[in-house]
């Protein structure tokens, strides 16, 4: 681990390039959704997108042909210099730090359309050593391109390295955004059993007590119930604290069963409960279930609204509906309603439902 002085952390590493942000913006970005630049029928898509979902991510690498890559790099430049995106943030996923492609990702991008990237996705971080890489080449490409502010830097945690670094990696630079899970890549590094891109599996679980005959001898054989546990519970909390430990913000990643929208929704909103802000879209339906989930729902909202009323000035405990408030609960509440009108701000269905929340304290 480098040792830099806090007044060199938020020093441009490059003359001339834009200085670093003191706090990164919480900006939505419910859904971050991948698309194929090299795919012309999923890019001509792009443009309708805007307004629709929170973040349009241009992805480079995995899943991306290798006969494709270059494609890919020339259609996500021309569809940034040819598209408004409005309140739509954009993104990218560059390739790998040890690819043949990603000099040429970051040499081409930066000065094209360095103006209109918001973030860059970095796969496989191992540690702050690849961060400080990136953080580096990207001031001089920046003061190169003559941009007035810096691109933020998002790193996908998808190698045992990379969870065990997750601290150091999440405060290697004044550029880090956030990170996200990678479960597709981390199984197969950390050589877990499973063949699927996130999601549970049935094979792990707690199973039921088995009940005893009137002797007190366990009866194994009986039927008993099974609990299906999360495979990521661990890296998904670990991944929760270092993010807000540092200020940045943490997103579930892919779910790959497309078709199973209902396994997704849980597997989201287990993500929501533990702190994430949003996660990854690989399909046109699944930014409508990001976006709801990482949406408060109405109710939540009305009863945060409550207790933010019966609190005053947030001293003191009160009782709610049988139960205890005080100063702690209230702080829970106003992650909720802080969140709520930031999404109001951009999102006029979800402004009008929480408009029409009555409140009595
Ligand atoms: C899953 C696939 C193959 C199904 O593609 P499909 O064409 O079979 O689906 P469809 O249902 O037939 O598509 C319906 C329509 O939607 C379009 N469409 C379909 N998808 C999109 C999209 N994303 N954006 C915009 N449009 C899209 C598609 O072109 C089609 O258009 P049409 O009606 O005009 O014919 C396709 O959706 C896809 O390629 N999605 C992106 C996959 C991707 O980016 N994967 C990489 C991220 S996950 C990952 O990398 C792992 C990780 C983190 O690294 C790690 O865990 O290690
Ligand atoms: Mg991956």
């Amino acid at each position: 681990m480098s040792h830099k002085s806090a007044k060199d952390f938020f020093a441009p590493l490059a003359v001339g390039a834009p200085a670093p942000l003191r706090e990164i913006p919480a900006r939505p970005s419910r859904a971050i959704h991948f698309f194929d630049p090299s795919n012309e029928k999923m890019a001509a898509k792009v443009p309708g997108m805007i307004g629709t979902v929170d973040v349009l991510l241009g992805n480079l690498e995995d899943a991306i042909k290798a006969d494709n890559k270059v494609a890919a790099r020339e259609g996500l430049v021309k569809i940034a210099e040819s598209t408004d995106f409005g309140p739509t943030q954009l993104w990218t996923r560059i390739n790998s730090l040890d690819s043949p492609w990603v000099l040429d990702d970051l040499t081409t991008l930066v000065p094209a359309i360095g103006d209109k990237l918001d973030v860059i996705m970095v796969p496989k971080v191992q540690g702050a050593e690849d961060i400080q890489y990136v953080d580096r080449l990207l001031a001089q490409l920046e003061a190169k391109a003559d941009l007035d502010r810096p691109i933020l830097v998002h790193a996908i945690l998808e190698t045992a390295r990379g969870v065990a670094n997750v601290e150091e990696i999440c405060g290697a630079s004044p550029r880090m955004q956030g990170l996200s899970l990678g479960p597709a890549d981390l199984a197969a590094d950390r050589k877990m059993k499973t063949t699927r891109v996130g999601g549970g599996h049935p094979g792990y679980l707690v199973r039921q007590d088995p009940p005893k005959d009137e002797l007190g001898v366990s009866r194994i054989e009986a039927p008993r119930a099974t609990y299906q546990q999360d495979l990521w519970h661990y890296t998904i909390a670990k991944m929760v604290d270092a993010c807000a430990m540092h200020g940045i913000y943490p997103y579930y990643g892919p779910f790959g069963d497309i078709a199973d929208v209902v396994a997704c929704e849980d597997q989201f909103r287990n993500a929501f409960l533990l702190g994430c802000v949003g996660t990854w879209s690989l399909h046109p339906k699944q930014i409508a279930i990001a976006n709801k989930v990482f949406s408060p729902s109405v109710e939540d909202i009305a009863h945060a609204r409550r207790v933010v009323a019966a609190m005053g000035d947030g001293t003191g405990a009160v009782m709610i509906d049988g139960k205890m408030e005080d100063d702690a609960s209230l702080k829970q509440c106003l992650v909720l309603v802080e969140l709520a009108e930031k999404l109001a701000e951009i999102d006029p269905d979800l402004k009008a439902q929480y408009d029409a929340i009555e409140v009595d304290a």
